[in-house]
């Protein structure tokens, strides 16, 4: 896990256990613009694997539509993969290919832990095995909504409604000395929007191969 006290970047807000972050300007418009228009004409409506049926479904905790990037699928997605690893440490083998959502009115991300629960279905349990747990997630503003629209940690008390080029980070686990646990204060969510458009782009990070 990246130690937060040495970076290099102007810190807006800060949290600890779990560690969360508030950067601002961590993207230029000109990228936040770029990566909306690439994602456009792939949108899709989010869905969910129901375990019960073994088909996929309209997510009704996820409302967005959206997309994602393979690594180093633009420029714009290899800067910010390089900014990652280059701020923070994580390589490009320990981040997941990123992932675009569009929210529109009355769409959010109801509150949710991005950890894998290996008890909640095989697809969890599969991918805790051949990639590891989610260790920290980046949340970058694109453009956020014009009402409504922000990202929340109910546990913590806190309630974001960043300006686009903003990145959250926070921290899924807590570090001990020779392992972790899960860290169930990253309970967060992203808020129903209630005018314009809110976008995002989501970098989850898995934990190091050893
Ligand atoms: O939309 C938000 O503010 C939260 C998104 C989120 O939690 C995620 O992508 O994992
Ligand atoms: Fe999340």
């Amino acid at each position: 896990m990246t130690s937060l006290d040495n970076l290099t970047l102007p810190v807006r807000l800060r949290a600890n256990e779990p560690g969360i972050l508030l950067i601002e300007n961590f993207l230029s418009p000109e990228d936040c613009a770029e990566l909306m228009n690439l994602s456009l004409p792939h949108l899709k409506p989010s869905m969910i694997y129901n375990s019960q049926t073994g088909s996929l479904e309209p997510s009704t905790t996820r409302t967005s539509h959206g997309t994602f990037f393979d690594w180093g699928a633009n420029a714009v997605v290899s800067r910010i993969e390089a900014k990652i690893t280059n701020h923070f440490g994580y390589h490009l083998e320990q981040q997941e290919c990123i992932q675009i959502q569009r929210y529109r009115v009355n769409q959010e991300y109801k509150p949710h832990w991005d950890y894998y629960q290996p008890h909640l279905g095989s697809d969890n349990a599969e991918s805790l095995r051949n990639k590891g747990q989610r260790i920290a997630t980046f949340l970058f503003y694109l453009q956020p909504a014009k009402q409504g629209g922000g990202t929340v940690f109910p546990e913590m008390g806190l309630h974001f409604t960043p300006k686009a080029g903003s990145l959250i980070y926070f921290e899924n686990i807590k570090q001990l000395p020779e392992d972790f646990e899960l860290q169930p204060l990253s309970l967060h969510g992203g808020v129903p929007v209630l005018e314009g458009e809110k976008w995002i782009a989501t970098k989850w990070i898995r934990q190091p191969k050893c």
